[in-house]
This record gives structure tokens, sequence and C-alpha cells, in this order.
């Protein structure tokens, strides 16, 4: 199949987050498929900066009322898959990709409603009929409107494929606001009463096929609770959504090849796991002691990742004998917060404001537990690095995490970490005392959890073969 995989960010180009990850390894995967799979993302200041590229083709020009948008199409090769780069330095040569570090770009809806159209317009230019244009998250979620719009026959026979890397960012924005699509009569009945448009709706009314990065989520999505608000929407399409878990990359994330690790081990032997713990709690600046089980933390600062009832019972977490390294960038409020916790208790709570790939590998390397205590959480992929570097997770039991871990509790024999229900601070409290205990009073069963969690396999392959029969499913019968 022809698969057109349209995307903001892409691992080792663009990155914020997770989306970055699955855009590069989902591609690989579906292309040891067999498939001929072509990325399209914008064309960033750090891409330029970095690799300088000439220009494809002619430039392209895309007009929309009285403006012309005139654009470039950059191409160049990630792990043999193409990707396309729409150059439009007026939107994407910016510090940051949605944001400045402080405030969101206030013209991000303009951005990348140009970006869903320009990208489908890079497809013809290149003449790359797709089969699928497979889009992902709020960014590209105009993409299903775009091609129904489309008067050419380009892409009479392709369909679209709408992708929830994370229900919670919508792209709300005034449609009087955004240049690109005001011409665009027929959105007309897509604006809420304050005049909004949410992008996220728009992919979920137009897009052939609906899915979630775990089965799970896709579930939640379908309830009042889980929903994000927009329960009428996903019920309304309940019959075109699923659920696929994506994978773990175990080439980038393997303990026993990774290069960013001073010691490498393997399931048969943990000894240097115990170097790598030493390392990082030396480079965190706290004890190092063997002794005391470290917990780490490393994601996004946002409500999302559970500091709602993590940040209140901190100094009662911290009041047992355990470490807790927090790395992370984001909501400021967050980063006081742990800040002034982490001036209290010197000793046992580290926290960085910082992302670097290097310190993620050495965290899940160093860490005897990995903390993810999630609000809501669509699939998770810091958990499954967990598992592959035996650095047991603590989770909510929500979203992919629910897919992903099997709680000591629920499943004594099978089990690769701890998991605890309700979103609240007691049951988090009690949860990170349940795993410190069973690491002080049960070190050879501890040992044998984190042998069977790197065991545990979550790969590309089995999820690219997942969309591979989703794709299918999204073609016309004939
Ligand atoms: N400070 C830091 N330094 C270095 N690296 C850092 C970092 N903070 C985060 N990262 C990296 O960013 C990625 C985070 O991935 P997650 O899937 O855990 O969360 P995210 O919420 O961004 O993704 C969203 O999309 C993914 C993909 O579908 C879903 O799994 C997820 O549930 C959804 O919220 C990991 O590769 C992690 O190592």
């Amino acid at each position: 199949m022809k698969i057109l995989f349209v995307v903001s960010e892409v691992e080792d180009l663009a990155k914020t987050g997770g989306l970055a990850d699955v855009a590069k390894s989902l591609p690989m995967a579906l292309r040891a498929l067999g498939h001929d799979v072509r990325i399209v993302k914008p064309y960033y200041r750090q891409l330029a900066e970095k690799f300088n590229l000439e220009n494809l083709t002619e430039p392209q020009k895309l007009v929309s009322g009285d403006k012309e948008y005139r654009f470039n199409i950059k191409r160049l090769e990630l792990e043999s898959v193409p990707v396309y780069c729409i150059d439009y330095p007026d939107y994407f040569h910016r510090n940051g990709l949605y944001s400045d570090g402080y405030e969101a770009f206030g013209d991000n809806a303009e951005r990348f409603a140009f970006f869903s159209a320009a990208a489908l317009q890079a497809a013809k230019a290149v003449n790359f009929q797709p089969d699928v244009i497979h889009c992902n998250d709020w960014h590209t979620a105009l993409c299903p409107f775009f091609v129904k719009q489309d008067e050419s026959e380009f892409f009479a026979r392709s369909r679209t494929l709408f992708t929830l890397h994370n229900g919670a960012y919508q792209g709300i924005h005034k449609f009087a606001d955004i240049p690109f699509i005001r011409p665009y009569g027929e959105l007309a009945s897509q604006i809420d009463s304050q005049g909004n448009l949410n992008y996220l709706r728009m992919g979920l009314r137009y897009a052939d096929k609906i899915n979630a990065v775990s089965p799970n989520y896709a579930r939640e999505l379908l309830t009042p609770l889980g929903s994000h608000n927009l329960y009428q929407d996903f019920q309304l399409r309940a019959n075109d959504v699923s659920g696929i878990l994506n994978g773990c990359d175990y080439q980038q994330w393997d303990p026993a090849t990774d290069k960013f690790l001073p010691k490498n081990y393997n399931s048969e032997s943990l000894k240097g796991k115990a170097a790598c713990k030493a390392a990082l709690q030396e480079e965190a600046g706290l004890p190092v002691n063997d002794k005391v089980p470290l917990v780490g933390m490393l994601c996004r600062l946002t409500e999302q990742k559970g500091f709602g009832y993590l940040l209140p019972v901190l100094s009662q977490l911290l009041q047992h004998n355990v470490q807790l390294l927090v790395i992370g960038t984001g909501d400021p409020v967050i980063s006081d917060v742990l800040e002034f916790n982490a001036s209290q208790h010197p000793d046992k709570l580290v926290f960085r404001n910082d992302f670097s790939t290097r310190i993620a590998h050495l965290l899940e390397a160093g860490c005897d537990f990995f903390l993810m205590p999630s609000l809501f959480e669509p699939c998770g992929l810091n958990q499954m690095y967990s598992l592959a570097y035996g650095t047991i997770p603590i989770v909510r039991a929500v979203g992919g995490l629910r897919d992903t871990v099997l709680d000591l509790q629920m499943l004594p024999d099978q089990a690769t970490g701890f998991m605890f229900e309700a979103p609240d601070s007691s049951a988090l409290l009690n949860c990170v005392r349940r795993a410190l205990l069973f690491y002080h009073e049960y070190p050879q069963e501890f040992i044998a959890m984190q042998k069977r969690a790197m065991r545990h396999r979550f790969t590309w392959y089995d999820a690219a073969l997942n969309y591979q029969a989703l794709y299918q499913h999204c073609l016309p019968m004939d």
C-alpha cells in the first residue's frame, strides 16, 4: 500500500514528546512490511539549520481567499523512509515547534491548517497517490476535510485514517482568526456558539477511520469521563473507532547495547544496572547508595502526568527511605513546586528542568522504579522503556498503562509492576508504599520481577501488522 503519513514531529528531526517516537518507528515498521510509506512534516528552523536541503520541486502555491501561500518542498530520508518537509519560513522557522517556551504561538491554528493542506499538495507535486492518508493528532486533523473538498481526481481513491495520540489537545480556535480556512463556507456548520472551530472534532467527523494508540484508551474515549468532552462525537463514530497499542523501539531502547550507559546489561545479568544507578545518583547529586530505592519520573510537566495528586503528597512520600529524581520541562507552576520541595529535601529529591535524550536513557537504566501516575495516558511509551530496562513501573490503571503493566496484587506470578486505580493522592501514596515495601522485603522476588519485565515485548512489528489491517479496512471495497 501507499501511505502518506502526515505528522508535525518526528524523532531525530524534531521532537517534543511521544508523538515523535511513533512518527519514526511506525513508518519504519510499515516499510519493513513492504509498504511504500512517506512522511510529511514541517521544515522547522532546527531542521533547516541542521540540513540546509535543496528544493525538491518548483515552488508550490496554495491560494485561499485573496491570500497566496508560496512554499517549497524539501526531501530527506530517515532510515530509508522518505520525508517531505514543507518549507514556509513565516510559519515554521521559529524557536520552538508550538510555542516560544512560555506561550503557545497565537497563530498555531493557521500554521497547521496551512500545513495540512500543503502536505496534500506535496503528495500531488511528487505524484504520490496514496491509498491511505494517515493523519496524527489535532495538527493534521483538517486533512480529511481538505481531501473531501479537493476537486481534482487525485485523491479520489485515497482514504483517511485519523490517529489520536492525545485527545486533550484539540486545537480549539476562533474561526475568524484563521485566514487559511476562512474562505471555506462549508465550515459554517462546524463552528460552535462561541465562534470556535475544534480541529480534533473535524478529524473525528471527516476521517474514514479513527484509532487511538491503545485499546483501553479507545474504550475510554467512548465514555463521558474519558472522552475529553467529545463523548458524543466519539459515540457517533463508535463503529469506526479502534485501538492499536504503540510499540517500543527495542533497537533504540536496549540496555544491552545502549551507548548512553556507563555499563550495559541484559535480563540474564543485571550487574551493569548497579553501575548505571551509581552513575545516575552521582550525576544528579544524590547520595550514591545501592540500598536506597531510586524512583525516576521523566515527562512533560503537565496535569496529564498526575502532578495534581502527586505534588500534595511529595513530602509524605519523601519520609520513606527513598530517592526521587524528576526530569522534565513544561508548566512553570509544577516546576516551581518541584524546585521548592527539592530545596527542602536535597538528599532525597532532585528536579532537573531539562530535555535530554542521554539523561532519559540513563534514568531508565539507573532507577529501580519509574513513576507514571497519569491522570490519563493514551498509550505511554516511557513505561515500556522502563520495562525493557528492568525499571519497575508504578502507574495508574488508565489508558495504555492498563494495557502494558501487570500489577503484583492482581497477577503475582506474571507481575511487571504496580498499579493503582483512583486518581487521588492516597491511592498513589499507598501504591508507592506497596512498591517500596516489596523492594526492601523481597529482594529476590524484586529481581525476578525485573527480569520478567525485561522479557515482556511490545513490538512495532505487531503494531504495524495491526495498522496494515486497519488500512485495508479503510480502502474501497472493489
Ligand atoms: N525531559 C525529557 N527529556 C528527554 N526526553 C523526554 C523528556 N520528557 C519526555 N521525553 C520523551 O518523550 C517521550 C514521551 O512519550 P510518552 O508516550 O510517554 O508521552 P507523551 O505524553 O509525550 O505522548 C503522547 O503520545 C504518545 C504517542 O502515541 C502516547 O504514548 C502518550 O500516551 C501521549 O500522551 C519519550 O520518548 C520520552 O523519553
